[in-house]
């Protein structure tokens, strides 16, 4: 690996002493990790199924390394979403940021969704979680991420941070910002990180980094936290950026300690102009611990004695209501959707409770009140359930990946190293027989997706954009 001579230099004069053994580190392979959903399966039982090589990650009880020749990306639990693959120091900044079920959380910088995914498996379908990119290539991965993981409670969008501000104002409780940043702890895993470094050098970084920084605190409801995280050691990103930040609002926000597991380090005061203690930050070092470089900060907004309801609640209350409907059981479903209320009640043992929601035939769920979205791109709403209209009810792919095996009522169940699994990936039809109708097509009890039974024979109806090549 060739490392660019201006950041070997750079890293030279901030390292001193430890630099040789930093260096080195780039002369041993790097580190894969693997990230349980929780949402779909414990630990302890994807432990006693997972056929890899695993060892826990020290700072996330959900996070394991895996050997390379594994593979997870291929296995049919990877098409059940049983586990997200994330490099193992992307890890910590969402096993920290303490997310809990009924949170309003943004994911402002969020394609293609590892941090997402993991905040969600902590909220565990309840609260509101909203995922943002700017890039809309990148929205695309993200929307899927999220479908494959299963999550229940996202939106998401595909726009600007000064967009989002004017409808978002003091609404949510946590704010995740993986900011796009020179890349310089990604080097070993990525060498075309090198070529991205060598195009958009630190100083861009930064201004993108505080363009998106400035909008974080108008969206923050006061008592609200921050993570701000990279994967880069340069300070000018990292302590630097937090230190103007928090100079910017005088006072209003403190680091908060970051638990220090497994070899993570503290941040580095001296980098700073020393105003504030970066000990409570985190850095991943290559050459400290097994997995890239990583910077993460974790704010506090101060509580303030003023009135907190948020500016978009507000404007929802006034907003046009009619396509929502607040349900509590079947009943109010049928009464809002005949044609969803039916197929529930034959095909799953779903109790759905909160928002329903039409738009043309599509119909959505959301565990909560929608925001006020308008002039918003919206990738992706809520739980998209599936299509109402002249054929009847047609359940959508993520109604099926989003449920579990007790929520179906009709199964067909294959075993993770059986023929049928990869034909049915592969979107082959299957000579299975059975009761006609829609079949929910699981591997090990885990849920694929959609089938309809002939009687004789599987209809295939995994999506084309999702199936296994070979
Ligand atoms: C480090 S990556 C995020 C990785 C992601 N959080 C994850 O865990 O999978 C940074 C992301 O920021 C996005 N981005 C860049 N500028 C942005 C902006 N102004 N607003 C929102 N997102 C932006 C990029 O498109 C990129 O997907």
């Amino acid at each position: 690996m060739k490392l660019p001579i201006e950041f070997v230099e750079k890293m030279e004069g901030l390292m001193g002493d430890e630099f040789n053994s930093y260096l080195e580190s780039y002369k041993k392979p790097r580190f894969y990790g693997l990230r349980v959903n929780t949402l779909k399966i414990s630990v302890e039982e994807f432990l006693k199924i997972a056929p890899f090589h695993l060892e826990p990650v020290p700072w996330t009880k959900d996070g394991f390394y895996y050997q390379e020749g594994d593979n997870p990306g291929r296995h049919p639990y990877y098409y059940a979403g049983l586990y997200y693959i994330q490099e193992p120091s992307a890890m910590l900044p969402g096993a920290v940021i303490g997310v809990k079920p009924g949170d309003k959380v943004l994911d402002l910088c969020a394609a293609p969704g590892g941090k997402t995914v993991q905040m969600a498996t902590q909220m565990q379908g309840q609260g509101l979680l909203v995922a943002n990119d700017i890039n809309s290539e990148r929205v695309k991965a993200l929307v899927k991420n999220v479908e494959l993981a299963g999550v229940r409670n996202a939106i998401v969008l595909n726009e600007t941070p000064n967009k989002l501000a004017v409808n978002f104002e003091n609404y949510f409780d946590k704010i995740m910002v993986d900011a796009p940043c020179s890349g310089e702890g990604m080097f070993r895993k990525d060498e075309d990180a090198i070529k991205s470094w060598e195009k958009y050098k630190c100083e861009k970084c930064c201004t993108m980094q505080w363009d998106i920084l400035q909008k974080v605190d108008t969206m923050l409801k006061p008592g609200g936290i921050i993570l701000y995280s990279t994967c880069t050691f340069s300070p000018e990103e990292d302590e630097l950026m937090i230190e103007r930040f928090m100079d910017e609002h005088k006072g209003n926000y403190e680091l908060v300690e970051i638990p220090k597991a497994g070899g993570i380090e503290g941040g580095r005061t001296h980098w700073s102009k020393g105003g504030y203690d970066f000990g409570k930050a985190a850095r991943l070092w290559p050459h400290r611990l097994n997995g890239e470089g990583h910077f993460a900060a974790l704010l506090r907004k101060k509580d303030s004695e003023e009135n907190t309801s948020s500016h978009a609640d507000s404007l929802y209350k006034s907003a046009d209501k009619s396509q929502a409907a607040k349900i509590n059981d079947i009943r109010d479903v049928k009464e809002y959707n005949s044609q969803l209320g039916e197929f529930l009640e034959n095909n799953t043992n779903l109790s759905l409770e909160g928002y329903l929601f039409q738009k043309g035939v599509n119909l959505y769920h959301l565990p909560v009140e929608c925001p006020d979205l308008s002039g918003l791109k919206v990738a992706k709403f809520g739980w998209y359930l599936g299509e109402s209209g002249n054929k009847g009810f047609i359940p959508s792919h993520s109604f099926a990946v989003s449920m579990n095996i007790r929520e179906l009522k009709n199964i067909t169940n294959f075993r993770s190293d059986s023929r049928e699994v990869n034909s049915y990936l592969k979107g082959e039809t299957l000579m299975v027989s059975g009761e006609k109708g829609y079949t929910g097509v699981c591997v090990d009890d885990f849920p694929l997706g959609w089938a309809k039974q002939t009687g004789d024979m599987l209809k295939n109806l995994y999506p084309k954009g999702w199936r296994k090549m070979s």
